[in-house]
């Protein structure tokens, strides 16, 4: 069994979709990165990396490579999936948290499962997400930013 953990902090602005967990959410501002920057799947990617010691996600897809411009963050979670996969792990449960003062994100959550048990190939089970305000305080609280911090179990598959 391998436990690993992820944070990652992307910028709000205006002018860019909010892509988080695969899922479109409507707001007036979106992430701002080199991919489609969903924080919250970068997060739990680290976090699967960490657990297999193969470091994070800008080593395997660094940001200098304009293959990555763009791109979808599913994509880059189904390749460190197989990594996984190929050193003999599967997935044993994931829990991830948004920090985001807006917007309100439950309602989103449910699809947010769906596709990232998808991806990961584990029962919707297996993967919790949740969000939280920080009432107001810090980068997040003023809205300045997203950020998500992951936790990721891997079991042996045999
Ligand atoms: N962006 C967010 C933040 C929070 N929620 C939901 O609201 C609950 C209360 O949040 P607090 O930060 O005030 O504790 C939280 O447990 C989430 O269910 C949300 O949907 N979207
Ligand atoms: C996802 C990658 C892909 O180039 O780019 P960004 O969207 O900028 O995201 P970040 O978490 O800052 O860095 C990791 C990069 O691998």
């Amino acid at each position: 069994m391998r436990i690993g953990h992820g944070y990652d902090v992307h910028r709000l602005v205006a002018g860019r979709k909010l892509i988080l967990g695969g899922v479109d959410v409507p707001y007036t501002k979106g992430l701002l990165g080199h991919s489609d920057a969903d924080v919250l799947l970068h997060a739990l990617s680290d976090a699967i990396l960490g657990a297999i010691g193969e470091g994070d996600i800008g080593k395997h897809f660094p940001d200098t490579d304009p293959a990555y411009k763009g791109a979808d963050s599913l994509k880059l979670l189904r390749h460190v999936m197989a990594l996984a996969d190929a050193k003999g792990y599967r997935i044993g449960n994931v829990d991830v948290t948004v920090v985001a003062q807006r917007p309100k994100l439950a309602g989103y959550i449910p699809q947010m499962r769906v596709n990232i048990a998808r991806t990961l190939s584990c029962d919707e089970e297996r993967v919790n997400v949740k969000a939280t305000t920080t009432e107001e305080l810090g980068f997040a609280g003023r809205g300045e930013g997203i950020a998500s911090y992951a936790v990721a179990l891997l079991e042996n598959k045999r």
